[in-house]
């Protein structure tokens, strides 16, 4: 059987140096071309590669995709700074080229979908929640695009199960002290040195907290859901937001 061809677009990077090895180690993938800043995308056609796995920075993620989708290559997308108008714009992009598929993955950690499936099942549960992440203080961009993700979960959650707005008698002397607010949830963002990316959901009701906490301490714990993205957005048209689409979570 031919192998997958991939390519990777931020090679160097903390998390795409990560995906060139996972790729090259791969038995059924072939790293076709590793791409920095500066490099010409025109590359990545010369290379016949099938799948760009997109790792650099919100403000390069669009002309990536937009070139890799008008020219029929699939992507798998760890970037973040995904908003309603950039999601629109990229699913023109594949609707004027059909067959094409792009997954974006707010994380491909399985312990970070995990959280947001749990987060997304306690929310209505709970009258009280909010979201603290945890990252290294060289991360582009806050709220994390996780963490901005699992609260538009959970308020999806509550909306649906037609849960009050939560709690919340402060009056805040300091703008910021309550974190952001991600459609009714508190999102909060830590920058320390010695972290990688963390998350925290904490719920909280009349005498009892719940805490949902995951770790990523390497980037290796993103390999297995980039590989799977790889593998399955070939035979998967269209845009595919979220990697537990790809996921049996049952
Ligand atoms: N979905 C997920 O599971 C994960 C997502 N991420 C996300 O991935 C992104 C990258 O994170 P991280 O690796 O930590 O960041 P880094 O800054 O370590 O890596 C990004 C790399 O992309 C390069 N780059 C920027 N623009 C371009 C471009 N147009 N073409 C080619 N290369 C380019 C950068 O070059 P230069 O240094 O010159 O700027 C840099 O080498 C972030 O948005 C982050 O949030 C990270 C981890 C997991
Ligand atoms: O920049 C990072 O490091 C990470 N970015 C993603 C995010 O913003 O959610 C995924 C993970 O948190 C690591």
């Amino acid at each position: 059987m031919s192998k997958l061809r991939v390519a990777v677009v931020g090679a160097k990077g903390r998390i795409g140096s990560e995906a060139v090895r996972a790729v090259e180690a791969a038995d059924d993938m072939e790293l076709v071309a590793a791409l920095g800043r500066g490099d010409r995308l025109e590359t990545l056609t010369e290379a016949g590669a099938q799948v760009v796995v997109e790792l650099t920075h919100p403000d390069s993620v669009m002309e990536n995709l937009e070139f890799c989708v008008r020219n029929g290559i699939h992507g798998v997308v760890g970037t973040t700074g995904w908003t309603e108008d950039r999601l629109a714009k990229l699913t023109s992009w594949l609707e004027a080229s059909p067959g094409t598929g792009v997954l974006i993955a707010p994380n491909f950690s399985i312990g970070a979908v995990l959280t947001m499936a749990f987060a997304q099942q306690a929310a209505r549960f709970f009258e009280s929640v909010e979201v603290v992440e945890l990252h290294h203080p060289n991360k582009a961009d806050a709220p994390s695009g996780t963490a901005t993700r699992t609260a538009q979960l959970i308020a999806a959650a509550r909306r649906e199960a037609g849960c009050a707005p939560q709690p919340d008698a402060t009056t805040t002397a300091l703008e910021g002290a309550r974190g952001a607010d991600v459609d009714g949830v508190p999102v909060h963002s830590v920058r320390l040195r010695g972290l990688l990316a963390h998350q925290e959901v904490l719920l909280g009701d009349t005498g009892e907290t719940l805490t949902i906490r995951h770790d990523s301490l390497h980037h290796s714990c993103f390999m297995p859901g980039i590989l799977l993205g790889a593998r399955r957005v070939v035979s998967t048209p269209g845009l595919t937001f979220g990697l537990e689409n790809f996921l049996d979570l049952g």
